[in-house]
C-alpha cells in the first residue's frame, strides 16, 4: 500500500516499533482470552490471587495498547507534518511555468483535500493495523484450539477477504472520481469567490454559473461518493454476517461431524467475537486509506520538483553589471492545433544604472519577455548573459537573485526582506515610505507591515517598497505607473526612477506613458513577439501616436 510503503521509506524504525507493540498489544488481547477461558471460567470459585491476576493483565493490556495506538497517531501525524513542509518546498523550488500549467485551483484541491485525506487515512491506520495483527494472531491461537474448525474459518474469512478485496477495485474507482470531482469544485470555488463582484451584479448570469457548472460537479461528486460508500457498506455488512456465520458454521461442525468438543467450539465462538470488532473497524478504516493512496497519486501527479530543500543564497551576491540575451526564444505549449504564440528570437542588453522602458500593444508579449529577462521562464533557444558569462542551466536559481520585481499580478508580503532574507531596518523602510507618500497611512514594526489592506494604487506603492528593499541589481516593473493618479505618475517617473538609477539601479518598467519617454536611457517596442530597440525619432513617433491614440 502506497502509504505503507512511504511511511516505511521514511520512517522505518518508528514504524517498526509501532507495528511491534501492535503485536504486543494483540498478544496480550488474546491472553486475556485465554485467561478467561483457562482460569476464571474452568475454576468454580476463583481466588484473590486469580483476580488480581486478571487485573494486572488487564493493565497490561490497557498499557501496551495505549501506547500502540498513541505510538502509531504520533508517527502518522509526523509523516503527515514532514509532507506538508516537503510538498512546500517542492512547491516553490517547482517552475513557475509548470506551477501555471498545475493551475492555482488543482493545487489549493491537493494542499487542503489531499493533505486532510493523508491526514484521515493515517487516523485510521492504527485501526487497520491493529485488526489484521489480531485477526493473525487470533487465527494462530484458534490452529492451536482445533485445526478443523481453524480450516472452516480460514476458509470463511478467506472468502469474506476475496469479495472484501473486488469491492476495495470499485471503491477506488469512485474515489478516484471523487477526487477528480474535487479539483473542478475547487476550481468552481474560485471562479465564484474572485469573480463574486461580477455574479453579485448579475443575478441570472450568477444562476446559469450554480446550474450549468457548479451544480454538475457538486452532483457527480455526490454520486461517486454515494456509490463508494454503498460498495464500502455492503463490504463491512458482508464481512458481519459472515463472522457471525461462521461461529453457527464452527457449532454445527464441531457438534455434528464431532470435529471438536463443546468446549472448543465454545472457545472459537468466544474468539471470534472478540476479534468481530477490531476486524469490522478495520475493514470500515479501507476506504479512508483508499482515499489517502489516492491522493497520495495524486499528489505525486502533480511532478512538483523532486528537491524539498531551499536554495541557499549565497551571502556575497555577483554584482549586476550588465545582462544580454542573444537570440533568445520562449514558446507557450499549443492547446489546440493553432500554433502557441512565440516570443523572440530576442536581442537585448541592459546596463547597470539604465533606465529601460518596453512598450507595446496588449498581447504583443512584454510580460512573457519579463518573465523570460528575470529567469522565471526558461529560454527554449538562445543565451542569457549575465556580466558577459553566459548562465548555465544549474545557474538559474543564482541568476534569478539579480531581480525584484512587481508584476501586474503581484502579491504584496507583510514581510519586508532585503537581498540576504534579513527583515529591513525600520528607518530604511520609513525612508522609503516617505518617497511613496504612503508613511501617514502605513504602520509597520521590525520589518512587517501591521496590514495590507489598501487602494489598488497604494498596495502596488508598498509593492514597489517591498521591491526596492531587496537591493537587487535589477528591477522589473509591469504596467507599474497604470494605478497610479497622475500627480505621484509624475513624482515616479521624474523623482523615484532618477533617484533608483542615481544608487545603481537597472529598471525595465513595461509601460504605456508616452508622456514620460524622455525619463528612459533606452527604449524598446514589442510587437508579435518581436523586441526592436526605438530610435529618439521613433520615440517621438511612437508618442506622437499614443497620444493621438489617448485623445
Ligand atoms: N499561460 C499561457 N499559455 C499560453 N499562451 C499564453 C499564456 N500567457 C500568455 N499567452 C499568450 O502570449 C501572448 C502574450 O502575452 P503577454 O502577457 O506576454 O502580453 P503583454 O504584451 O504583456 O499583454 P498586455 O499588455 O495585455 O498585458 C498572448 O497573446 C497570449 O495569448
Amino acid at each position: 500500500m502506497n502509504l505503507l510503503r512511504q511511511l516505511a521509506n521514511n520512517q522505518f524504525k518508528a514504524l517498526f516499533i509501532v507495528v511491534l507493540l501492535s503485536i504486543a498489544s494483540a498478544l496480550v488481547t488474546l491472553s486475556v482470552i485465554a485467561f478467561i477461558q483457562y482460569r476464571l471460567l474452568d475454576a468454580v470459585n476463583p481466588t484473590p490471587t486469580v483476580m488480581w491476576q486478571f487485573l494486572l493483565l488487564l493493565v497490561v493490556l490497557l498499557t501496551i495498547a495505549t501506547w500502540a495506538q498513541v505510538a502509531l497517531h504520533k508517527l502518522g501525524h509526523q509523516f503527515v507534518y514532514l509532507k506538508r513542509c516537503q510538498l512546500i518546498k517542492q512547491l516553490i523550488n517547482t517552475d513557475i511555468e509548470k506551477v501555471d500549467n498545475i493551475g492555482s485551483a488543482r493545487l489549493l484541491a491537493s494542499l487542503s483535500t489531499d493533505i486532510r485525506s493523508v491526514t484521515v487515512g493515517f487516523v485510521h491506520l492504527p485501526q487497520l493495523i491493529y485488526g489484521v495483527v489480531l485477526t493473525i494472531a487470533a487465527m494462530l491461537y484458534l490452529a492451536f484450539l482445533s485445526l478443523p474448525l481453524f480450516t472452516i474459518s480460514l476458509l470463511t474469512l478467506s472468502l469474506t477477504g476475496l469479495i472484501g478485496f473486488s469491492l476495495i477495485g470499485k471503491i477506488t474507482f469512485h474515489i478516484k472520481q471523487v477526487r477528480e470531482y474535487d479539483d473542478r469544485l475547487y476550481k468552481d470555488y474560485q471562479a465564484i469567490i474572485d469573480g463574486r463582484k461580477e455574479l453579485a451584479l448579475n443575478p441570472n448570469k450568477a444562476k446559469r454559473y450554480f446550474e450549468e457548472e457548479f451544480a454538475p460537479n457538486a452532483r457527480h461528486y455526490r454520486n461517486q461518493i454515494t456509490k463508494a460508500d454503498t460498495y464500502n457498506g455492503f463490504a463491512a455488512n458482508m464481512a458481519n454476517t459472515l463472522i457471525l456465520a461462521l461461529v453457527g458454521l464452527n457449532y454445527y461442525t464441531a457438534l455434528s461431524f464431532n470435529w471438536a468438543s463443546f468446549e472448543v467450539a465454545s472457545s472459537f465462538a468466544l474468539v471470534i467475537l472478540f476479534i468481530r470488532t477490531p476486524l469490522m473497524t478495520a475493514i470500515a478504516s479501507l476506504p479512508t486509506l483508499v482515499t489517502a493512496n489516492v491522493s497520495i497519486k495524486k499528489l505525486e501527479s502533480l511532478a512538483l520538483d523532486d528537491k524539498a530543500e531551499f536554495t541557499s543564497q549565497q551571502k556575497n551576491l555577483v554584482t549586476f553589471k550588465s545582462l544580454s540575451l542573444k537570440e533568445v526564444t520562449y514558446q507557450y505549449q499549443a492547446d489546440s492545433e493553432e500554433s502557441a504564440f512565440q516570443v523572440g528570437p530576442i536581442n537585448f542588453s541592459a546596463e547597470r544604472g539604465q533606465i529601460i522602458f518596453i512598450i507595446g500593444g496588449n498581447g504583443s508579449g512584454k510580460s512573457t519577455f519579463s518573465r523570460l529577462l528575470s529567469g522565471l521562464y526558461l529560454p527554449h533557444s538562445g543565451q542569457i548573459l549575465l556580466n558577459d558569462t553566459p548562465v548555465l542551466a544549474e545557474q538559474w536559481p543564482i541568476y534569478r537573485l539579480q531581480f525584484s520585481a512587481v508584476f501586474s499580478d503581484y502579491y504584496l508580503f507583510r514581510q519586508i526582506v532585503d537581498s540576504h532574507g534579513d527583515y529591513v531596518d525600520d528607518t530604511v523602510i520609513d525612508e522609503w515610505l516617505n518617497h511613496l507618500e504612503m508613511s501617514h497611512k502605513v504602520s509597520h514594526t521590525k520589518g512587517h507591515l501591521s496590514d495590507t489592506r489598501y487602494s489598488q494604487g497604494q498596495r502596488k506603492r508598498l509593492a514597489l517598497l517591498a521591491a526596492v528593499m531587496e537591493q537587487r541589481g535589477c528591477i522589473l516593473l509591469d504596467e507599474w505607473a497604470a494605478d497610479q493618479d497622475p500627480r505621484f505618475r509624475k513624482i515616479f517617473y521624474r523623482k523615484l526612477l532618477p533617484q533608483l538609477k542615481k544608487r545603481g539601479v537597472t529598471v525595465i518598467a513595461i509601460t504605456h506613458d508616452d508622456k514620460y519617454f524622455d525619463s528612459a536611457d533606452r527604449v524598446f517596442k514589442m510587437d508579435l513577439g518581436r523586441l526592436s530597440e526605438l530610435s529618439l525619432s521613433e520615440q517621438r513617433q511612437n508618442q506622437t501616436i499614443l497620444s493621438q491614440a489617448t485623445s
